[in-house]
């Protein structure tokens, strides 16, 4: 919400009477017991009332605190469905009808026994104001609207701030639930929220730190002794009373036992990672604190420390007093089960309040879950049963979201969703299609599925449990209007860009984010006094004729064009479309260049990417530069379908085909290669041939590398890496086919050789003992003669 003090010029119209006095019961009435003076509290033991509506059957419509804490009390959550105020979900006999419109109660109406004063803010759920009884000033919390559920949620709240009496919150007074125009008043906790402080005094100092982180633990433990989580731990629900810091609006705090939400909530720039899968946890209050306490050491906190995805470091943190460093590490851990339970962070608060040499590091380690928080809430909420149960509008009853639509995921898109925080919480719901009309133009339709704007809208409005707004009187809910609205409050028109202090870098994180996370790199500052919503990153944002275009269902044309009249003294550049692209880091704001107002966003802005090569190509000027970038360009392409037809070369049958490595060009690179190697030059021609897939590789990193410098786009190798791969399996396969081959053959060679050699012996062999047998045969018949004997 946002805390903006905003003027209601909502006057009661003439005649009407005053709202709801004569129906409201207040036990005891401010008559009776006199309200504590500003500032002060209650006596727990005074006992508080909560206004219900009466039955038929009841003779009162006071309720007792016991019936408020118990089940199936009268007041409490869920209760709504038994009051018959007028609002959905009522229907109770015997309570006067309610209007069924919303009302703004205006400056000096009376509200039961309370006078209206000065607004002291407002959501798009209820509205407070400071307000006069005879006891003293209350703070007194109008709810000014009438979607279902609303009621429930407001009675919820009062009976809370009834049960905790006051222990780290506002203690209630009185309230007139049953009204028309339902209330109740609170104590009046005096002095400015921490947004506010930091916006006028800067960061704390580290013993103020730890005295907000004290006061908040404390209030923390009171809402889990109640078995709820507070869910929206910021700056601007705690107010920095003299004596304590008081944490306010319960609005959505959630309950074990109560109907639970499905829907994401909470301030999206302090929520734990773990709300935006819906599902909460004991702990996730505790992840807000840390980054809380991030903010008011540094008077700043980067948008997306919450979508790391990982445990944060001590340079995520920024410059913090190295005495909170392992308080804020340790808070902040991603899972929420390893930060540490409430208690243990007290204790640690207290030893680095008193001695912070005597830290206790066990005491920041992961705790098991204690008794108190398991008896909160922490069911899973999966996206399934999340977005099967957000609740039907006109446009979603009929094509209902369906889970893991990609619609769902535009609740992570920071950007977006702070830009539309900041719409809404000024009560400007129609001027949020012409924003997501915008958004849709500049990252394309795919990125919510094809939805159109009025359904995305509605989407996220359930997603963030986020009621209808209430278009303050004499503005045109349009972003023209909205614009005409802030100017007039003398606030950041739209397309301004935040006053940025200079702080670190945050790439670390960068990196580790999604793409559409990127998107949010804007740094958050401590908003101005007069501008507190903790999400609001300021871009320079405008829709375009195109945006509006590119909607089916598009809000009605602006009455007028602040970006293009001149006349406002403080008008910014006006919106780019690619302002709210989620990809890539965004420009700070004050160095983006002014874009005409009236220039459509460009078809090509679709993709980023292109947009950027396309103001490149754009700034290049020269056609020859163009012409040779585009020949350049296509060499490793060329070289890719060498290296492929030189592959279908490989497959037996294709060998016919002429090599290209025979092309002088590789053929040279061969040479080269051999000759550098100190190779057989019979391998040449193989290496001419890996020169082609090579070259091709090389010539595509200095392209992309080229590319890259100039236009921060990467460019694709992989092509050219596969064919070097199945080059070298092939290669290595015909040269193992190949060294069988010739082992063989050298195998069949040698036998061959011997079986020869065998055969030669053999043959000399038989000869020569033939020759000898011969011989001695011939030599015994010569001897056998008879002259040959008579001689011997
Ligand atoms: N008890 C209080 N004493 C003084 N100021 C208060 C008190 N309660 C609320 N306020 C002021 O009113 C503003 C709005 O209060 P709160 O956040 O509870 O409203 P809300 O409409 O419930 O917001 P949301 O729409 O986020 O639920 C606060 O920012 C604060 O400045």
């Amino acid at each position: 919400m946002s805390d903006e003090t905003t003027p209601m010029t909502a006057a009661r119209p003439a005649g009407q009477p005053v709202g709801g006095g004569d129906r409201t019961a207040v036990v005891p009435t401010p008559s009776t017991r006199p309200l504590p003076p500003t500032g002060a509290v209650p006596p727990p033991t005074a006992p508080t009332r909560v206004v219900v509506p009466a039955g038929p059957s009841e003779a009162t419509n006071v309720v007792t605190p016991a019936h408020v804490a118990g089940h199936g009390g009268a007041v409490g959550p869920g209760a709504g469905a038994a009051t018959g105020n007028g609002y959905p979900g009522g229907g109770h006999q015997g309570v006067p009808a309610a209007p069924t419109a919303p009302r703004i109660p205006a400056t000096g109406e009376m509200l039961g026994p309370f006078q209206l004063g000065d607004s002291l803010g407002h959501g798009g759920f209820a509205h407070v104001y400071r307000a006069t009884g005879q006891g003293g000033e209350v703070a007194l919390k109008v709810l000014t609207n009438t979607e279902a559920g609303s009621l429930d949620r407001f009675i919820g709240e009062a009976a809370l701030l009834e049960r905790l009496a006051g222990r780290g919150f506002p203690q209630l007074v009185a309230a007139g639930l049953s009204d028309p125009t339902p209330w109740f008043a609170m104590e009046l906790v005096p002095g400015p929220t921490l947004s506010q402080r930091l916006a006028a005094n800067g960061p704390l100092p580290v013993h103020e730190v730890l005295r907000v982180a004290d006061d908040v633990l404390d209030a923390l433990a009171v809402l889990q002794e109640e078995h709820f989580l507070h869910r929206d731990v910021k700056p601007a629900n705690i107010i920095a009373a003299p004596d304590r810091y008081v944490l306010i609006d319960l609005g959505i705090a959630k309950g074990h036992g109560t109907t639970t939400s499905t829907h994401a909530a909470g301030t999206i720039s302090y929520m734990a990672p773990e709300l935006f899968v819906r599902k909460p946890h004991a702990r996730s209050d505790v992840y807000s604190l840390g980054l809380l306490l991030i903010f008011l050491a540094t008077g700043e906190l980067p948008n997306d420390l919450n979508f790391a995805g990982r445990d944060l470091t001590a340079a995520d943190v920024g410059p913090v007093d190295q005495r909170l460093l392992p308080l804020i590490l340790a808070m902040t851990r991603h899972r929420p089960e390893d930060r540490p339970p409430l208690h243990n962070l007290s204790r640690t608060v207290a030893q680095l309040a008193t001695d912070s040499a005597r830290l206790d590091p066990a005491l920041l380690a992961a705790a098991g879950a204690t008794t108190i928080e398991r008896g909160l809430v922490t069911e899973v909420l999966t996206g399934s049963a999340a977005s099967a149960t957000v609740a039907p509008t006109s446009v979603l009853a009929s094509n209902p979201v369906q889970p893991g639509e990609p619609m769902t995921n535009l609740v992570y898109d920071q950007q977006l969703m702070g830009r539309l925080h900041q719409v809404h919480g000024d009560g400007f719901d129609g001027a949020a299609e012409e924003v997501i009309s915008t958004y849709l133009a500049a990252v394309g339709p795919q990125r919510a599925g094809g939805r159109a704007p009025a359904a995305i809208k509605d989407y996220l409005w359930a997603a963030m449990r986020w009621a209808p707004a209430f278009t303050p009187e004499g503005y045109s809910d349009t972003f023209d209007g909205w614009a005409a609205y802030r100017q007039r409050h003398g606030l950041p028109l739209p397309g301004s860009p935040t006053t940025s202090v200079p702080r670190r870098q945050t790439t670390g994180t960068a990196q580790r984010v999604t793409s559409t996370q990127r998107a949010t790199s804007a740094q958050r500052v401590a908003p101005s006094a007069a501008q507190q919503q903790p999400t609001q990153v300021a871009p320079s944002f405008r829709p375009g004729a195109a945006a509006a275009a590119a909607s089916a269902r598009t809000a009605p044309a602006p009455a007028h064009q602040p970006g293009t009249t001149g006349t406002q003294p403080n008008q910014r550049p006006p919106f780019q479309p690619t302002a709210l692209q989620p990809t890539g880091p965004q420009p700070a704001g004050p160095t983006q260049p002014p874009v005409p107002a009236a220039a459509p966003p460009r078809r090509d802005d679709a993709d980023p990417r292109d947009a950027r090569d396309s103001r490149k190509r754009d700034s290049d000027g020269g056609g020859g530069a163009r012409a040779l970038a585009t020949v350049v360009g296509w060499i490793p392409r060329v070289l890719l379908a060498i290296a492929l037809y030189q592959l279908v070369r490989l497959i037996p049958g294709f060998d016919a085909m002429p090599s290209a490595a025979e092309l002088p060009l590789f053929a040279a690179l061969g040479d080269i290669a051999v000759a550098t190697m100190g190779l057989d030059p019979e391998w040449a021609p193989r290496m001419a041939e890996l020169s082609i897939p090579l070259l091709g590789i090389v010539a595509s990193a200095l392209v992309n590398l080229v590319r890259a410098v100039r236009s921060r786009r990467g460019g694709r190798t992989w092509p050219l890496w596969v064919v070097v791969v199945v080059w070298v399996i092939v290669i290595a396969v015909q040269g193992v086919v190949g060294y069988a081959q010739q082992v063989t053959q050298d195998a069949r060679d040698s036998f061959e050789q011997q079986r020869e050699q065998i055969q030669d012996d053999l043959e000399q062999g038989v000869q020569d003992t033939t020759e000898d047998v011969r011989d001695s045969l011939w030599q015994s018949f010569e001897d056998a003669l008879p002259w040959n004997s008579q001689e011997n």
